[in-house]
């Protein structure tokens, strides 16, 4: 049986979780702080760690950096409303496995929960590669990674993307993938495998910001036995695994500095020593590296070696955000839709025009895995042939209403109004309490105090407001 620990500060949220898993089989153990989730972490094996990002002692990223400390094969997802999508993406990059956005829709959080138990102890994936061009429906080229397929995109973006990845590929260089989170790196750096003269030869990735410090030269250039306690075995390490193929690092701006100079000299010798060995052993492989990280900047603060930045960053490729890429918004949700559909064995034909005009406006902050964390959701909930509004979630709509105002067509005292119609009344219930008081303070400062035009912009009358002013502690 595994064990989960959820973290929640709100009680009967956590206790209704708590309800619902024990009764899909787990041992579920419940903290409604920090502090009490250390004591649970301590003393018991915990597979899994539900938490919310912000709890009253901490946030994600403390709770992460602890559990990564005290068990670094525990998983961790992460619950998170609109206001704290950010952190959830950050706590992401630093190992968390992924997150849900609240209301939480409990299949929905079953499905991560399992894919997060079956993904667990892995720091690395060695892919099998059988690359086929085919066609899906919507006649987009796409390449099968792992059984399933990727889509290219027709935007100029995305045309200047396959471009850099076809000149790059059948060459030698280092290539380091610049991107924000979800913008599809890891399938860049694929891709570039796929395309490359080591096709048939291994392509191993790493994702370094889950291999803990004192481990990291045992897992990059293996080990003998007994050359620590714990290593029971030889080890071979991923570079001489991925010898004559590809090694991809994902979030290389997560290593240890002690570990940037091991590697560097492997990059340079083109030689590993596995922990423990006095034989040094040939290695021949393509690097190719990602970022979500500013490594200039992590370079100019000492945190990143210069000289390894530059071995790394041989050729770099931007990765494009989702919402540069134009109408390839439709044919990624389209993609969406039909993986969601064989997933979950539904038939869902596609989005509402609603919808669409939903898809086409936001600004998409976590990128594809955003995007295909809201589809999978949708499909699950809509009962109707195609997805509407109402199961979208509702971050969607507060994005409009948070993002800073640029262009001309803003109204309303600069509250963006969801595809042309005005924020609803109804709307503010539908947030959490967290979200509801980042709404009031926004709707505050845009409305430069004024109450009345405050909670215009919300859509509630003065009373409310003034309620929920009490309600919160916000004092003007
Ligand atoms: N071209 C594509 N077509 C369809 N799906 C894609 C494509 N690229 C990425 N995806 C999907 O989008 C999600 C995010 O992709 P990926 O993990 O490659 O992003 P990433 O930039 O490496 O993220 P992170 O920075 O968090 O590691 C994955 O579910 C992936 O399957």
């Amino acid at each position: 049986m595994k064990n989960i620990l959820i973290i929640e500060d709100d009680v009967s949220f956590c206790l209704m979780m708590k309800t619902f898993l024990a009764k899909k089989g787990f041992q579920v153990f419940s903290a409604f702080s920090f502090k009490e989730a250390t004591v649970i972490l301590n003393d018991q094996q915990i597979d899994l760690v539900l938490t919310d990002v912000r709890l009253p002692d901490s946030d994600g990223i403390e709770i992460l950096k602890f559990i990564k400390e005290v068990n670094p094969s525990t998983q961790v997802i992460l619950m998170t409303g609109y206001t704290d999508i950010k952190t959830a993406v950050n706590v992401m990059k630093m190992g968390a496995f992924d997150y849900v956005s609240k209301p939480i829709n409990s299949d929905e959080l079953l499905l991560t929960i399992n894919k997060a138990l079956a993904d667990a102890g892995k720091t690395s994936t060695i892919v099998n590669y059988e690359v086929q061009v085919s066609n899906n429906q919507h006649n987009t080229p796409t390449v099968s990674y792992s059984g399933s397929h990727f889509i290219k995109g027709k935007s100029e973006k995305s045309k200047e993307l396959y471009e850099f990845i076809n000149v790059v590929a059948p060459t030698n260089i280092s290539v380091l993938i610049i991107g924000d989170s979800g913008t599809g790196k890891e399938n860049i750096a694929y891709s570039i495998h796929k395309l490359s003269k080591r096709a048939n030869k291994p392509y191993i990735a790493v994702d370094c910001g889950a291999i803990p410090k004192d481990l990291a030269a045992s897992e990059f250039f293996g080990h003998v036995k007994g050359s620590f306690t714990g290593a029971t075995t030889d080890k071979v390490g991923h570079f001489e695994a991925a010898s004559g193929g590809t090694i991809f690092l994902d979030e290389v701006g997560n290593l240890s500095y002690d570990v940037q100079v091991q590697l560097l000299r492997a990059l340079q010798e083109r030689k590993v020593k596995p922990v423990g060995s006095s034989k040094e052993v040939d290695v021949d492989i393509r690097i190719i590296a990602a970022t979500n990280e500013d490594l200039q900047k992590a370079v100019r603060e000492g945190d990143f070696r210069e000289d390894l930045y530059h071995r790394l960053n041989e050729f770099s490729i931007q990765a494009p955000r989702l919402n540069e890429r134009g109408k390839d918004i439709l044919e990624f949700a389209n993609f969406f839709i039909t993986q969601s559909n064989q997933e979950l064995e539904r038939n869902i034909q596609g989005l509402s025009d609603e919808v669409i005009d939903v898809f086409l406006d936001y600004e998409w902050p976590g990128n594809l895995r955003e995007m295909r964390n809201i589809i999978k959701r949708a499909v699950l909930l809509t009962k109707t042939a195609f997805i509407e509004k109402s199961v979208l979630p509702a971050e969607m709509f507060e994005y409009n209403v948070l993002k800073p105002v640029d262009t001309a067509n803003h109204s309303l005292n600069g509250v963006t109004p969801m595809t042309g119609t005005t924020l609803q009344r109804e709307d503010l219930k539908l947030y959490s309490s967290a979200t509801e008081e980042q709404l009031i303070r926004v709707a505050l400062e845009k409305a430069k105090y004024n109450k009345t035009k405050a909670a215009q912009i919300l859509g509630i009358d003065r009373k409310t407001l003034y309620n929920k002013l009490k309600l919160y502690d916000i004092e003007l």
